[in-house]
């Protein structure tokens, strides 16, 4: 019996980690066991520690690095670790900047065809965002492509944080998704809520009887990727991020920030920042928050992190030096 599988794409910070929370939940709920991949960039490991904090859902982990390129291999040992587990079917959220076409690519190699379909590419859109990419990435031909890319492969597009735009916004973003995907159910949310039960009442089925479901769809045809065997180095024209460069900051642990200090930091960074997120000690808190930079906004929430707290910070033409350098001088 294959495991079906959903994808989770779109760009850094669009809402794909507030989706899968959702996604496990209501899988929870309908009695289905899920299996998690999650991929990030970053050495440090921020989306699986919130999902440990909300769920216990079987988790594999994919860091520092895209799966789509330099992961590829060790996406096909991490999916094998999960399907030991019998789940019910696979979630798989990409990096921000994965093509999902190589994923699903991914999926037709020997040793995972066998075990496991692909069912969905759903695609999350940032809504307050999503027209600029084109300009604010001109130079960057590889990421307008992949972004492309996400929007082209998906069956569901989820245009997201619609609470931060006007409705002539979001339709203007309808008419872009449509030039470049005319199938897609595209479906306007906030904080990523949508109906999942024609997702999931069919795997939900399938969990029970076996019989495969007919309205799962079979294996895409990838017509525009070339297929690559795993042991091969991506050719750079594969490559799914080009300028994007991750930095993990450490923050001393005997030293505490304000809100405010960190929100001016951000912002300062954000011709370069595309998405920040990390623990972080406040002056006026106990206990670690969790801080999100994304869209250029800074977000806010309790945690119950006790490690040793730190901030991924995820940048086109990023200064590592200097980066470093500031974030020092904060502390002194
Ligand atoms: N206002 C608003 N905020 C949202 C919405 N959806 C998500 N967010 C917030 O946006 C931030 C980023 O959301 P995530 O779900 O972590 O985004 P992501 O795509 O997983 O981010 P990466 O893993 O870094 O690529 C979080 O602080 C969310 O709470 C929305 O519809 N409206």
């Amino acid at each position: 019996m294959k495991v079906p599988v959903i994808v989770l794409s779109g760009f850094l910070g669009s809402g794909k980690t507030t989706l899968l929370m959702q996604m496990l939940n209501e899988s929870k709920a309908r009695g289905l066991r899920p299996g998690v991949l999650m991929n990030e960039l970053g050495r440090q490991d921020v989306d699986g520690r919130i999902l440990d904090e909300h769920n216990g859902a079987a988790i594999e982990r994919l860091l520092d690095g895209c799966v789509c390129c330099s992961k590829k291999e060790e996406l096909a040992d991490s999916l094998k670790l999960l399907i030991k587990q019998q789940p019910d079917l696979i979630y798989i959220e990409l990096t921000g900047v994965a093509n999902p076409e190589e994923i699903a690519d991914a999926l037709t190699e020997p040793g995972l065809l066998e075990s496991m379909s692909l069912q969905q590419i759903i695609t999350v859109l940032d809504s307050e965002h999503t027209l600029e990419y084109n300009s604010i990435f001109s130079s960057d031909k590889e990421l307008v492509i992949t972004l492309r890319k996400q929007m082209e492969a998906a069956d569901y597009v989820l245009i997201n944080k619609a609470d931060l735009v006007s409705s002539s916004t979001l339709d203007k973003i309808e008419k872009h998704v449509r030039k470049y995907n005319d199938k897609a159910v595209i479906t306007r949310t906030v904080h990523s809520r949508f109906d999942l039960s024609k997702l999931l009442e069919p795997i939900k089925a399938y969990a029970r009887t076996g019989a495969a479901a007919s309205s799962f769809r079979i294996l895409k045809s990838i017509g525009t990727v070339s297929h690559s065997p795993a042991h091969q180095q991506p050719s750079p024209s594969s490559r799914s991020f080009s300028r994007i460069r991750t930095v993990t900051l450490p923050f001393p642990s005997s030293k505490r920030l304000s809100k405010a200090q960190l929100e001016r930091f951000m912002s300062e960074w954000s011709k370069h920042l595309l998405r920040a997120k990390g623990y972080v000690s406040l002056v006026d808190q106990p206990f670690a928050m969790l801080m999100q930079f994304a869209g250029k906004r800074t977000y806010w929430e309790p945690s119950e992190f006790q490690g040793a707290p730190y901030v991924v910070c995820i940048g086109i033409d990023l200064d590592q030096q200097r980066l470093e350098a500031e974030w020092k001088h904060l502390f002194t």
